[in-house]
């Protein structure tokens, strides 16, 4: 994991790293880190690029979570997938602040919707439509922001999730990748979505 600290205004950046585990683990150490310092933070934003879900979420737009929700986390069984919730412990969605989503969709022109957390990119037809199935509301798919939203939980601070579609979700055509311009994307969103986070009230 890489800290950047900024000087002037509070906020941090950190290179959390690929998959929900390394993403929780390094989530985890800076709120501990802050906590412990007494300067906790009010609110954790996941971002980065992911997959989208044709025809809402085109390579090149931007998503931001009004559920952040992990795909797989469950057991699988003769009859389909269970979620964790179904077996009776854990949770697999956590809901960023509604205020915060819609205005950070109004000054970005990001869509709200689900994102799913998973830790292995779809590459299959077939896993699209059984994700999409499972989740109907699911407009992109990345690989860090459940975890992130469970260190955050943990912590009791918000989250946040704006994603940059790079590729569609759907089988596997990494020539049609896109992360140049995904990254592009989501450097002019965050541009737009810094005073909206700036003005945020944590008590929401
Ligand atoms: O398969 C490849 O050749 C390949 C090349 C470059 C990057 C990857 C990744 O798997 C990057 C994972 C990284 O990006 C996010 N991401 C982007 N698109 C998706 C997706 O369709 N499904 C899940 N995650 C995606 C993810 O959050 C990671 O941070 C592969």
């Amino acid at each position: 994991m890489t800290l950047h600290r900024t000087a002037d205004d509070g906020w941090d950046l950190i290179a959390a790293g690929v998959g929900p585990a390394l993403a929780a683990a390094s989530t985890a150490a800076a709120l501990t880190a802050a906590a412990l310092d007494r300067v906790p933070y009010d609110l954790v934003v996941s971002a980065g690029i992911g997959g989208g879900f044709a025809p809402e979420a085109p390579v090149g737009s931007l998503v931001v979570a009004d559920a952040i929700t992990a795909a797989d986390l469950g057991a699988e069984t003769a009859d389909g997938f269970l979620p964790v919730t179904e077996l009776g412990f854990g949770t697999v969605t956590h809901h960023p602040p509604a205020g915060l989503v819609a205005e950070a969709a109004a000054a970005t022109g990001a869509r709200p919707g689900t994102v799913l957390t998973g830790s292995t990119v779809t590459g299959t037809a077939a896993r699209a439509g059984l994700l999409r199935a499972r989740h109907p509301r699911a407009l992109a798919e990345a690989m860090e922001g459940f975890g992130v939203a469970e260190a955050a939980a943990a912590h009791q601070v918000a989250v946040l999730e704006l994603r940059a579609v790079s590729n569609p979700v759907g089988p596997r055509d990494r020539a049609a990748w896109r992360i140049e311009d995904a990254l592009a994307a989501l450097t002019t969103g965050f541009g737009k979505l810094a005073p909206v986070l700036r003005s945020w009230n944590p008590h929401e």
